[in-house]
Order: structure tokens, then sequence, then C-alpha cells
């Protein structure tokens, strides 16, 4: 049964993200056990890939493998590993398997397998089970055989990504390997996967371009993936923020001077465009640029040189610029606090980066990836959040977006050992160490309860608010299934997709 289901797949034309999950999920109804996971080896860190049975948020989980001693022992060989209960190796999912109320925390049987994929390691597939017994002698050669069908799973998702890759070069669009360096980008949600392809797009074009966003949406992180994606990629990439930078500092910081243009340059000085040449320059909270300063930006951009302060001889550069603003520009310049000529040359290419809110149950993955940084900063066995605490960050409205999410969960965590949890222990976070403002936080732009709501103009906004926020709970719920979450709502199909639309979600 479980080979024909896994030939099956293997011969059907699947999206390569569904055919991985169909993958764990397929494996764990065969092995009858509580989770299945997939996860992909990069620079010695493995990160799950798809998984089936942990919950949600373990896909923003990263596992350095030197952390992780089961994970290693997998890694290490060929044939499949198995721990016994009474293995004394860290479980690296202790606390993240689903559970049913009352169950017992504590996973008992693990296995694992190294996959190979075109004669290199790609990363390994882990299977829990939640009662003793569960995994012998016969199930790890099980697992060898199936081993292999995995592989090919993979092989095959991953010349499906290469032939996309090339058919979108073939349209002008080159497809280029992760970065290797700077933040990962997380999230699985449509809306953050389609904000990704358009940006890979307009790396390659060498256009200016103007992120905004709120703060704390990730806009320097999207800066980055830019540049690396960039023709670039091998040149400097430079940081200004703008808003740091005092008036009386800011021409020789960007533009350099020479020895004696001032008291204080004792030496002749490079500026940020001329450390920039040739790569890209990240103009960050460009709105808190002086009027003064915007005027000689201009002129840099427009002629493609620079003057250093005291040189009378201008120099030529290369430069690509990012500006990135979490103010509305556009706001600036009608209330003339910003040029309308320099905004126009800022923001050839705008891209607006989608609040955490608007991003679906992304709240979560992003949620499993902070967990994880703290686990192992605060030398925890296991960090995870309960069901109660889960549903109160898909229901906050997140003014400070990822950064305020990321300052939740440390202080939850040490609230946590604060209040006695152990070190050794799972330690489950519980809403009231998340300590989420209740009702509408100050500064949120837009209410997402219906309280919050009171102050909403109109009944029909008020109303259209209430329906968003059910519609993003129940799409979130159900791991990001719009036909599922229809169901939830007793809904048609067709109907909740045609309300999305109204309601601007889509
Ligand atoms: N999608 C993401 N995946 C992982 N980490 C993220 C993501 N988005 C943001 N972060 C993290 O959130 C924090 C805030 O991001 P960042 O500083 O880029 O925000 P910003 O939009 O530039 O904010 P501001 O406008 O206030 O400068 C950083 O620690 C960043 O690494």
């Amino acid at each position: 049964m479980l080979d024909h289901s896994l030939l099956a797949d293997l011969a059907a034309d699947l999206p390569s993200a569904v055919r991985l999950q169909r993958l764990v999920r397929t494996l764990r109804e065969g092995f009858r056990c509580g989770a299945v996971c997939l996860l992909r080896l990069q620079d010695d860190v493995l990160a799950p890939v798809a998984l089936d049975g942990l919950v949600r948020e373990a896909l923003g989980r990263r596992f350095e493998v030197a952390r992780h001693p089961r994970l290693a022992a997998i890694l290490a060989s060929r044939r499949s590993t198995l721990f016994p209960p009474d293995s004394a190796l860290p479980d690296p999912y202790d606390g993240l398997v689903e559970q049913q109320p009352g169950e017992p925390l504590h996973v008992h049987d693990c296995m694992g397998i190294s996959l190979h994929v075109e004669g290199e390691t790609w990363g390994v597939l882990t299977l829990d089970a939640l009662s003793a017994g569960t995994f012998d002698e016969a199930a790890c050669l099980l697992l060898e055989r199936y081993a292999l069908l995995a592989e090919a799973a993979v092989r095959v998702s991953r010349l499906e990504q290469e032939v996309r890759a090339l058919r979108m070069a073939h349209q002008g669009a080159h497809a280029h390997a992760e970065p290797r360096e700077g933040g990962e980008i997380l999230g699985h949600s449509a809306v953050l996967q389609r904000l990704l392809r358009e940006l890979d797009v307009v790396a390659d074009a060498d256009l200016p371009v103007l992120l905004s966003g709120e703060t704390g949406v990730g806009k320097e992180l999207f800066a980055r993936r830019l540049h690396q994606r960039s023709p670039r990629r091998e040149q400097p990439l430079i940081q200004v923020n703008c808003a740091a930078l005092p008036e009386t500092l800011a021409e020789s910081e960007l533009f350099g001077h020479v020895k004696g243009a001032f008291s204080g340059a004792t030496a002749d000085r490079a500026g940020r465009f001329e450390a920039a040449d040739g790569g890209t320059l990240f103009l960050d909270e460009v709105g808190e640029l002086p009027l003064a300063i915007q005027a000689k930006l201009l002129r840099a951009l427009q002629n493609g040189e620079i003057q250093r302060l005291g040189e009378d001889t201008p120099r030529r550069v290369d430069v690509r610029i990012i500006a990135a603003t979490n103010r509305h520009l556009a706001d600036g310049v009608r209330d003339g606090h910003f040029r309308a000529d320099l905004y126009h040359r800022l923001s050839v290419y705008p891209v607006a980066i989608p609040p955490l809110r608007e991003r679906d149950s992304d709240v979560l993955v992003l949620a499993g990836h902070f967990l994880e940084i703290n686990r192992a900063r605060l030398g925890v066995r296991s960090l995870r959040l309960a069901a109660a605490a889960e549903a109160a960050l898909l229901d906050y409205p997140w003014p400070g977006n990822v950064r305020e999410l990321e300052h939740v969960i440390s202080r939850a965590a040490i609230k946590a050992l604060g209040q006695g949890a152990r070190r050794d222990d799972i330690v489950t976070l519980v809403p009231e160490w998340l300590d989420l403002p209740v009702g509408q936080p100050a500064g949120a732009p837009e209410p997402c309860v219906p309280e919050a709501a009171e102050a909403g103009p109109t009944l029909r906004a008020q109303v259209a608010e209430v329906q968003r926020h059910a519609i993003r709970r129940a799409v979130a719920a159900c791991d990001g299934s719009w036909a599922k979450a229809a169901r939830s709502l007793e809904v048609d199909p067709s109907n909740l997709h045609k309300l999305a639309r109204r309601l601007g979600m889509k």
C-alpha cells in the first residue's frame, strides 16, 4: 500500500512543495507514527522543508547539527538509526510533536535516515512515535527501502524547480541559488512567496528600488536579498541609516572629504558612495534625510558623480540604490519634507512589504524560528507554544511586526524560566507570558478585533474588519487551505474567495 502511494506520487505531476508534503504524510500513515519530518542540510544546519504531525511552527526551526547529537548520528550513517525510549541523547523535537490534550509530552521512539541525492548528503528524514515499541529492526529496514523512494521524490522535486528556473531565465528573469549570507526570509504565506518571486525578477534589473513597509517588517532583510540576487552580489553592499546621520556629518559620510575640509578632517576619507562603487548602497529610513543632503544625493544619482567635501573634481561612481522607508514618502513630498524629484528617482520600482498580520500563519513559522533561537541561547531542552498561545499570536495585529514578535518570544522564554520552569523540562509558553496588549495596541494601523473597531467610522467598515479577522484565523488554522477554511466557516469556497477579494485580502 505504502509502495503504491509513494510510486503513484512519484509519477504524478505535482508542484515540488506538494510532492514533499505528500511524501511525509504518506510515510506517517504507512509507519503509523506520530510525526514525520523531512529536513534539508545547508551549511551544517538542518531546516524542515515538509512535516506532518509536528506543530506548524516547527517549519521555522533551524537545527544546528553540532548541537543535536541525534541528528548528527543520523547524518553520520547511510543506514537507519533507531533511538529507543531510554536513549540518553536529547530529542530535537521535544515538545514539537502534535498531541491530543492529556497525552504525555514525551516522544518514545524515534528513527531517522540520511538522504543522498546526486552524490551529496541532501538531508534527513525523521520519524517519531508517541508509544514505545512502534519502531523495531523491521521498521528500520523498511525505512531504508523507503528512503530510496524519498531520495527519488527529492530529486524529482529538485529537477522540477530547475526546470521552472530555466523557464524563468528563458523569459528574461534569472533565478539564483539561495543567498549564502544574510538572514533567511522565513514564511510560507502566498503573499510573501509572491513578493519574493517579484523581488528576484527586479533584483536582476539594476533599477533603484524603494522598499516601504511598517516598522519591523524586515525591510533590511529584503534589501540584502535584492543585493545577493543581483549581478552586483560579488561587490559590496553598504548600508546607511539616514535617521542616524547628523546633518553636519551627513555630506562627509555619504560623499567623503579631503584633509582639511573641516576642523577634525585630518586625512582624506572616502564616503559610503565610493565604498559601494560597483555594488549597492542601501539607504535605510531615507525619509529622514535632511533636505540639504537630499539635493546632493539627487545630483549624485542624476550624474553618477560625487564630490568629496573640500574637493573640486567630481568622481564617477557606479552604485545601485535601494532605499527603505516606514513612512509614506509621498506624504513627505506633499508636506515639503521630501523632494519630489528625489522621490521619483528612488521609487523607480516601489515594493510594498506587507505587515505580519497579512501573512496568514507566517506568524507561527517565525515564532518557531525565534523559539529555537531562544531555546539554544537559554540552554533549555525544549521551548514550545501552548495551543492558546498559538491562538493569541494569530489573533494579535502585530503593529511592531516581526521585530515585535521576536521580542515577545524572547521575553516569554525568560519569564517562563523566571517563574520556575526548569531548563531540562519541556517548557510550554502560555499566553500570560507572551504578555500581549489586550484590544487595540497603540499605533496599530488597523483594528483587528471587534471591540477595537468601535473607533471605526462606519458599521460597514467594522463588519468588513470582523470578516477579515475571521477569514485570516480560519485560513491560518487550516494550514493555509482556503477550501478547509470555507468548510470550517460553513460557507461555499467560491463565495469565500469572492468575499476575500472584495475585502482586499487577495
Ligand atoms: N521574514 C523574516 N524571516 C526571518 N526574520 C525576519 C523576517 N522579517 C523580519 N525578520 C527579523 O525581524 C527583525 C526586524 O527586521 P528589520 O530590521 O529588517 O525590519 P525593518 O522593516 O527594517 O524595520 P525598521 O523600519 O524599523 O528599520 C530582524 O531581526 C529581522 O531579522
